[in-house]
């Protein structure tokens, strides 16, 4: 696992807009896995403003979900549909033939959960999975004591992450869907790249258990350490409980620049 520590969410929003941009440069279609919640926002923000420049050509990527509320209409302005409609697809010109994700409204939502896995695979798998990481260590909607070998199917959210979301839904935690689908970590872990971004204080827990802790289900986010080819980005705040944090930035700053991340 390589952990970067960058300035702040800007500087981490650019260096995983870069590796996106590389990623696409040699890959024109590659599929794309993205996250919700406030941590990536920085890094679509750059990466459109690539696009937009001509920087890279983001128009044949594909994009793939990795959770959703259960229950909520897809166009409900809070379904991660709709949110990464508006966030990913439309400000990078994409429509929704490049975009993939799992129905948070199907009857069967274990076959629901089933087509999507199948759905991925098909599809060649995910080249670049983005993550953002939950006060409780969570990954995607994975909660604490997920299985590490899980597949995508519905979870129920913790009393914490339904607070943590509030604020999406107007601070008004009734709003917030008790059911959600979500890539399982098994899942997850089938992406050829994983990249995940914490920034603040509130995420310094959870980083320092998935960087320095166990491998353990009680941290869904320390599978990270059974990928290949993971990494962790983090501003100074969340790196504040890091041991080796000093480690961590003397290998990078003395790493090639031609090896990216
Ligand atoms: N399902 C999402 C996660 O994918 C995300 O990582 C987490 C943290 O969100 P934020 O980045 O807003 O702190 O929120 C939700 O629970």
């Amino acid at each position: 696992m390589e952990v970067v520590i960058v300035p702040d969410a800007k500087a981490g929003g650019e260096l995983i807009a870069e590796a996106m941009a590389r990623l696409l440069r040699r890959k024109p279609d590659a599929l794309l896995g993205v996250a919700t919640g406030s941590t990536p926002l920085p890094i679509y923000q750059a990466l459109t403003a690539k696009a937009r420049s001509g920087a890279v050509d983001a128009s044949r990527a594909r994009i793939a979900q990795l959770d959703e509320y259960v229950g909520l209409p897809a166009d409900h302005p809070e379904s991660y549909r709709s949110v990464l409609r508006r966030e990913v697809l439309e400000p990078l010109g994409l429509g929704m033939e490049a975009f993939m994700g799992p129905d948070g409204t199907a009857e069967d939502i274990p076959g629901a959960c089933e087509a999507y896995d199948k759905a991925l695979a098909e599809a060649g798998g995910v080249d670049l999975q983005l993550l953002g990481i939950g006060t409780d260590g969570h990954i995607g909607f994975n909660e604490p004591c997920s299985s590490l070998a899980s597949r995508t199917r519905i979870k129920t959210l913790t009393e914490q992450t339904r607070i943590d979301n509030a604020r999406f839904f107007g601070g008004d935690i009734e709003q917030v869907p008790h059911h959600v689908i979500t890539q399982g970590i098994g899942t997850i872990l089938e992406a050829r790249h994983l990249v995940l971004l914490a920034t603040g204080e509130g995420k310094a827990d959870a980083v320092a258990a998935t960087v320095e802790g166990p491998v353990a289900a009680v941290c869904p986010a320390s599978a990270l350490q059974l990928h290949p080819h993971a990494t962790v980005v983090v501003d100074e705040s969340a790196a504040s409980k890091l041991k080796h944090a000093d480690y961590f930035r003397h290998t990078y700053h003395n790493k090639p620049d031609w090896q990216g991340i």
